[in-house]
């Protein structure tokens, strides 16, 4: 297959096979082509490219301002473009199931509602049996293993619970694809840690293909399969650094060789781009 060919273009033995109708790299979930975003005067992203694979973690860092939320709420189809394309395996945003965690669990939860509420409440739009949505929502539960009353509301709860209640919901509807933005920097280490090593079993078995924006280049370097690191605007793809040690991945893995290693390529990556002038 031709790895090259533009978007939308047919492969030149489209005829022979169901499978070279692919115009997408193989292992390529989402495709970006030709992105373009402006801000009033400021152009974000010009003319951007980029493929993001399938059933891997993605994670987002680069210098502040570089537009990083807006590629993730571009991608999950929660801010428009001004010109591109940005495509899930051949389909749309709208067309694909998508899970978004966001940073402020507080105005993302519904204060209204016990958590196992919050949690159930996007199952109601999946054309599912009502046996298998509890089913579902069992499974995620044990496989959180959460500990506190899910019978409680928001107010009840910590800043961790409430954005454990969120990535739960995010998470029940089985989403192709789930972003994160920023979803650990307003809670306490001990929670981080133990959202970090949850979240990452999960899509680890899931192989849930995942965008984490992080401003944290440790934990951006420990969860990811790929650290995309991003230039100053207008935004290109500084360099997608590759990340393979075996999970799970712990406090642990910071010390090793590899992970220095790799986030002290990335480190050296965003200096360069953020002294440019
Ligand atoms: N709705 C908007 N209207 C105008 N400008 C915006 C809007 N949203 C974002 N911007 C600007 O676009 C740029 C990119 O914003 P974005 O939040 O995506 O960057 P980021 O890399 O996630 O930032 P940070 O590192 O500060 O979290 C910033 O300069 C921001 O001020």
């Amino acid at each position: 297959m031709d790895s090259n060919l533009p978007i939308g273009a047919a492969s030149p033995d489209a005829a022979d096979s169901e499978k070279s109708h692919r115009w997408y790299p193989e292992g390529t979930h989402i495709t970006i082509r030709g992105l373009t975003k402006r801000f009033q005067d400021a152009t974000i992203y010009d003319d951007f490219d980029l493929d993001i694979p399938k059933g891997k973690i993605v994670s987002v860092f680069g210098p502040n301002g570089c537009g990083k939320s807006t590629l993730i709420n571009m991608i999950s189809g929660i801010l428009p473009y001004d010109a591109g394309q940005i495509l899930f395996e051949g389909k749309e945003a709208r067309d694909t199931r998508i899970g978004y965690v966001f940073q402020n669990y507080r105005e993302a939860v519904f204060p209204w509602m016990r958590a196992i509420d919050n949690i159930r409440y996007p199952l109601q739009y999946l054309d599912i049996a009502k046996g298998e949505r509890q089913a579902r929502l069992d499974r995620l539960v044990e496989s959180f293993e959460v500990k506190f009353d899910l019978n409680r509301y928001p107010y009840q709860m910590s800043g961790g619970q409430q954005q454990l209640v969120s990535i739960m919901r995010a998470l029940v509807v089985d989403p192709e694809v789930l972003f994160l933005d920023e979803p650990f920097s307003a809670l306490d280490y001990e929670m981080v840690m133990f959202l970090r090593e949850r979240l990452q079993k999960v899509l680890t078995e899931r192989q849930t293909t995942t965008m984490l924006v992080s401003h944290d280049l440790d934990e951006a370097v420990l969860l990811a399969d790929e650290v995309l690191l991003l230039t100053k605007r207008p935004t290109r793809v500084a360099e997608n650094l590759p990340f393979d040690v075996p999970r799970p991945r712990t406090a642990d893995t910071t010390l090793s060789p590899a992970f220095i290693t790799t986030k002290t390529r990335a480190l050296e990556i965003f200096q360069r781009e953020v002294r440019k002038p």
